[in-house]
């Protein structure tokens, strides 16, 4: 069975929230779902925590990256940009981009912010560089997937997003659920088609 890898990073756990749901999509869709994290980053610029979370999602190693068919990544909005946490593991992947590892595999994004206008597209698009660098097939969303006109919180074509609201205390709207599962059975689609 083709498998998906959900790497993501979340500090107060909307995020997180995004990649399950995204994993539920993948399974029904018949991969796969591999979900993992990454850790936190320190100011001394070096990984210090332990091989295994004392709780949560596993922590992301390259040989997940290697092993996986298609790909999902996730990231809370940090001003505008992806979380340094996620980006110090994607910057962790030279010899997978110089083995072209990654290269024809399908991936997709998924993002969160606290105000709605604060960043989501600017996010997910920057999010896009490094895995276009490795030669991945970047994977949006379709207006096909109709809450994309009517969603009143997160969504968007560029992968789906959550807004968590100024307190950071909004759950997961019924228009951003649909669209994460959406999101899932897409990637998990072309993960089959390419694999
Ligand atoms: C350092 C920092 C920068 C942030 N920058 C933004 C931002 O640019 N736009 C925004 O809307 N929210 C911003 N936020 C809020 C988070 O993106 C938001 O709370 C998000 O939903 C958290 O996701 P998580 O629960 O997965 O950690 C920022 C938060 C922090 C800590």
């Amino acid at each position: 069975m083709p498998k998906v890898l959900v790497l993501y990073y979340s500090q107060s756990g909307h995020t997180q929230k995004l990649a399950k749901l995204i994993a539920r999509g993948i399974e029904e869709q018949g991969c796969e779902a591999v979900i993992r994290t990454v850790p936190g980053v320190s100011p001394k610029n070096e990984a210090v925590d332990s091989a295994i979370p004392e709780s949560g999602d596993l922590y992301a190693t390259k040989l997940d990256l290697i092993e996986c068919d298609g790909l999902v990544v996730g990231s809370p909005t940090r001003f505008g940009n992806m979380a340094a946490a996620l980006k110090y593991f994607i910057d962790g992947t030279s010899e997978i981009w110089m083995g072209g590892k990654l290269a024809d595999k399908p991936v997709s994004f998924f993002t969160s912010t606290s105000s709605l206008h604060g960043g989501q597209e600017s996010t997910l698009l920057s999010m896009m560089n490094p895995f276009l660098h490795h030669g991945m097939l970047v994977c949006g969303l379709p207006y096909s997937e109709t809450e994309l006109i009517h969603t009143e919180s997160g969504g968007t074509p560029y992968g789906v997003s959550h807004w968590s609201g100024k307190d950071n205390d909004k759950s997961i709207s019924d228009s951003e659920k649909a669209l994460a599962i959406a999101q899932g059975k897409r990637i998990a689609k072309f993960t089959q088609l390419l694999a």
